[in-house]
């Protein structure tokens, strides 16, 4: 099979031909419907604590473009739903090419035009590898932020000031040492929905305590237009690098906020 994408011959209703998970009972994104989500008062605000960065890449891989720090930047995330500690991955996004779709998570149905992703490992494990293979959902711990558009989004400028920059698959740049991570996130990390889930694109390893936050972010017009300027490895248009909702099975989604 062609590497996988989200094109006709390659796209999500093609992956469980490499990845039988694909029908598995815990996958993502799912739909968050709020008549069925089941708050939880034991669920308390998460902390990231995002350290500077010495030598970040920013990369166009093909399927997304994405923020990445050499291994063992110290960058951390505990609470919330977690038990243990997690170590920042990487943050990387989903959108659409136009305004009505592009989130992977849907809140009602309704889809956001972009979702981002920022990705956590358990440091009980030696790696990330590891821990993505490391069975049960609590491997990684995966934040999600619907953006929409709005104003300008002045912490993730410089980010998208670079994206004419790996327009194109396999490239990547150095990402500027003053760039602040942490200057993305709302000060609070409060309202979220949590679920036991899956990675979105293969290997679709059901290893994920996903984390949806409630409030979206806001990005400009511009901002969302850098994105589908991004091109993937078939030289087209990027935009629809998202995989539709999973069924829910018998999984419950608990919330923070009443
Ligand atoms: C052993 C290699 C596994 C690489 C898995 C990389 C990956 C990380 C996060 C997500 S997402 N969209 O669920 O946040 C998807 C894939
Ligand atoms: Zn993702």
């Amino acid at each position: 099979m062609a590497p996988w994408g989200y094109e006709k011959d390659n796209g999500p209703a093609h992956w469980h031909k490499d990845c039988p998970i694909a029908n598995g009972k815990n996958q993502s994104p799912i739909d968050l419907i709020n008549g069925e989500v089941k708050y939880d008062s034991g669920l308390k605000p998460l902390t990231a604590k995002y350290v500077p960065f010495s030598d970040a890449k920013f990369l166009n891989n093909g399927h997304s473009v994405q923020f990445q720090p050499s291994a063992g930047n110290g960058s951390e995330l505990t609470g919330g739903p977690l038990a243990v500690k997690y170590n920042f991955e990487q943050f990387h996004f989903h959108w659409g090419n136009n305004d009505t779709e592009g989130s992977e998570h849907r809140v009602d149905g309704k889809m956001y035009p972009a979702e981002l992703h920022f990705v956590h490992w358990n440091s009980t494990n030696p790696s990330f590898k590891d821990a993505v293979g490391s069975g049960g959902p609590n491997g990684l711990a995966v934040l999600g932020f619907f953006l929409k558009v709005g104003a300008e989004n002045a912490a993730l400028k410089p980010i998208t000031d670079l994206i004419p920059k790996v327009k194109d698959a396999g490239t990547s740049v150095t990402v500027p040492s003053n760039f602040d991570m942490q200057a993305i996130l709302p000060a609070t990390l409060t309202d979220y929905y949590t679920y036991d889930g899956s990675l979105t694109t293969p290997p679709l390893a059901e290893c994920v305590k996903w984390i949806v936050f409630k409030q979206p972010l806001e990005v400009s017009a511009a901002q969302m237009e850098a994105f589908r300027s991004v091109i993937n490895r078939d030289g087209k248009p990027m935009g629809g690098n998202y995989r539709p909702p999973c069924p829910l099975h018998d999984r419950a989604v608990k919330t923070s906020f009443k």
